[in-house]
């Protein structure tokens, strides 16, 4: 599927890094290295724009690397990245090591993951069909 997008940065479009893979990886756009101390978050800019086709959607996700090696995580993830959005892609890191971890120009820092979503229409009713599960749930199952 081809999407629209505008790049302004300063790096090539983001890229899937096999020729299998679900995300397509994400580097920040920076005038100078930005410093995220323990616990801190910050927005950080891509300069890229996209038109998502309606029906889909983009999630920004951590990276396992980068959540191992230095706790650095996407805070709200997985984002969300509305097919009617025009704006800059942005991804909110936060920093939950307890060392300071420094982002560079073009690192990457987080994945993009391109997805069918549904919208719904809503059928207001009194009762809701019944089911194995019921209303079982935050560890019901397998206790015998
Ligand atoms: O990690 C993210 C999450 C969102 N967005 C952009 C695209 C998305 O379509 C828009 C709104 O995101 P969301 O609905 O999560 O934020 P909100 O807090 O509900 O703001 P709004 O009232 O603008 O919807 O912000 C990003 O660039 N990065
Ligand atoms: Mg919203």
């Amino acid at each position: 599927m081809e999407v629209r997008v505008i790049n302004k940065s300063k790096h090539e479009l983001p890229a899937y890094q096999t020729i299998s893979a679900a995300g397509l990886d994400l580097r920040a756009n920076l005038e100078e290295p930005v410093v995220l101390r323990p616990m801190e978050r910050k927005l950080l800019p891509t300069a890229l724009f996209m038109e998502l086709p309606v029906g889909f959607e983009a999630q920004i996700r951590p990276r396992s690397g980068l959540a191992y090696k230095h706790g650095i995580t996407v805070l709200n993830s997985p984002g969300t990245i509305d097919s009617d959005y025009r704006g800059e892609i942005k991804i909110l890191l936060i920093n939950l090591s307890e060392e300071a971890f420094t982002i560079e120009n073009g690192e990457r820092i987080a994945q993009m993951v391109i997805s069918r979503h549904e919208q719904i229409t809503w059928k207001a009713v009194e009762v809701l069909e019944d089911s194995e599960r019921s209303a079982g749930g935050f560890g019901s199952t397998g206790k015998g």
